[in-house]
């Protein structure tokens, strides 16, 4: 393999001098820019003829620039004969999006209303298959035929949106930012019904059969093999499934080793701490830290139920579903704020079950990444209402998208510790350095860089970090 040769994005300088400090080398120069109409243009000035290549961006920032920077850089490299070309992410942008959300029953939550479903079904009934006739009106064009994003409600309906922005241009084109994993959808109708009609569409009421929603896990592992990638080295992917989209090779890092020696080193009396996964699909991350450090584990798990808990007048799900008297409920209700205003009417209920007692301990939430932050935040407070001592959120990926860093200051969170895979200056300044210890994970990018380019196996880095 021929001399190695390091780029870094613009996503995360910081991280990419700090892994060339551990490798002892320099950067590579590299002009990013952008052309008056937002185009990004990418210039490499040093010759990778015949080199072993490794481009370092995170997906953070403004992520679809970020990736379309890092794959113009790729491609520039491989056009201009790199003999290997890898794509370093520290944090996996569009990692969560590689399958469709499904309620608790199992059926899609991207769904058609069973009056939709029996309207089109008589409609097809009634005309058949037609062909279009010249002049005549596209079938596309109509609101009956466009994905509706107001789950077939009618146009007066009033939306609100207490997480989600949006926007109209000169052109009436909607742009909308959503705080939430509910993916806003623009209707083309009236500014602001964005998020509530989204959130419609993803009613669990809604169940009947799937709307086309795009999953973007083969797309960007194809986006990223096209542009020239022959191999990618990430940390933590939310969902390790992921690997099974690429073609070439994914070594996927794990920041567990380094959270194990933060708990160690950095935890007063951490034998005697509990850890706690927020979610189910974080269970088994969870679990193996407890496992390795011989600590108890908590398991909080979210869902929405179509109908309040049976049991005498205050009684509580507890742990193993029996019901309690506990005072404090183990099941908390989150009603107005967490629920869509036209489901107000509905039974459905959100509900948070906490598996695990936590009651005088010190609970360490553990969690792969964190967005806008009401997962955690729910979860702190959750395991506070049951006597939690005190409360730590240990994460590989903060994101902290839109208002998550007010959130978390508000939260029943004594202590957050979060790695470096995206940029965390803003979260230490806004939450100060009291608040929050920062893992850092360039010496295990570094060792994986060294290793891979000298054909050593990396595999030690996965249980014992670096
Ligand atoms: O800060 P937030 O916006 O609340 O998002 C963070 C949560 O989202 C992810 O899980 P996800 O909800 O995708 O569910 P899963 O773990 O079951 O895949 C992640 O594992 C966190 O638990």
């Amino acid at each position: 393999m021929g001399e190695i040769v390091i780029f870094g994005g613009d996503s995360h300088p910081e991280l990419v001098k700090m892994i060339c400090d551990n490798l002892a080398i320099h950067s590579s120069k590299v002009q990013m820019g952008k052309f008056s109409n937002g185009e990004t243009s990418v210039s490499v000035r040093e010759s990778v003829r015949e080199k072993d290549v490794y481009v370092i961006q995170s997906g953070c920032g403004h992520v679809n620039d970020t990736f379309m920077e890092l794959l113009i850089l790729i491609s520039a490299c491989k056009t201009a004969s790199a003999s290997r070309v890898t794509a370093v992410m520290p944090y996996f942008c569009y990692s969560r999006q590689p399958d469709i959300p499904y309620t608790n029953k199992g059926a899609p939550l991207i769904s058609r209303t069973s009056e939709e479903r029996s309207d089109e079904f008589n409609k097809s009934l009634s005309t058949g298959l037609t062909t279009r006739k010249p002049g005549a009106e596209s079938p596309f064009e109509g609101p009956e035929s466009s994905i509706r994003s107001d789950g077939g409600r009618s146009e007066d309906s009033k939306p609100s949106s207490s997480s989600s922005n949006s926007t109209s241009n000169s052109d009436g084109i909607k742009k909308s930012v959503s705080f939430s994993r509910i993916p806003v959808i623009a209707d083309g109708k009236d500014a602001g019904s964005t998020k509530a009609d989204a959130g419609e569409l993803f009613n669990a009421q809604n169940a009947g059969y799937k709307l086309w929603v795009a999953q973007a896990g083969t797309l960007i592992a194809n986006l990223l093999t096209t542009a020239g990638a022959d191999h990618v080295i990430t940390m933590d992917l939310h969902d390790p499934q992921f690997q099974g989209f690429f073609d070439i090779s994914v070594d996927n890092l794990y920041c567990k080793p380094l959270a194990q020696k933060h708990i160690q080193f950095g935890i007063p009396n951490y034998k005697e701490a509990v850890i706690v996964s927020p979610d189910a699909g974080g269970a088994k991350r969870a679990t193996s830290i407890a496992d390795a450090l011989k600590l108890s584990f908590a398991l909080i798990h979210k869902e929405r139920r179509s109908q309040l808990l049976k049991g005498p007048p205050g009684a509580t799900l507890s742990s193993g579903g029996t019901f309690s008297t506990n005072p404090k409920p183990l099941v908390s209700h989150l009603h107005s704020a967490d629920m869509h205003p036209s489901n107000s009417a509905s039974k459905y209920v959100q509900t948070t079950m906490l598996v695990g007692d936590v009651r005088n301990k010190v609970c360490i939430i553990v969690d792969d990444l964190v967005d806008t932050s009401y997962t955690i935040t729910r979860a702190a407070k959750l395991l506070k209402d049951q006597g939690a001592s005190k409360v730590y959120a240990l994460i590989t990926h903060g994101i902290f998208s839109g208002d998550a860093l007010s959130r978390i200051r508000q939260s029943a969170i004594d202590k957050l510790i979060v790695s470096n895979t995206v940029p965390q200056h803003e979260t230490v300044a806004y939450l100060g350095k009291d608040k929050v210890d920062v893992m850092d994970v360039s010496r295990i990018f570094a060792e994986a860089i060294r290793r891979v380019h000298n054909g050593e196996s990396i595999s030690m880095l996965f249980e014992h970090g670096w």
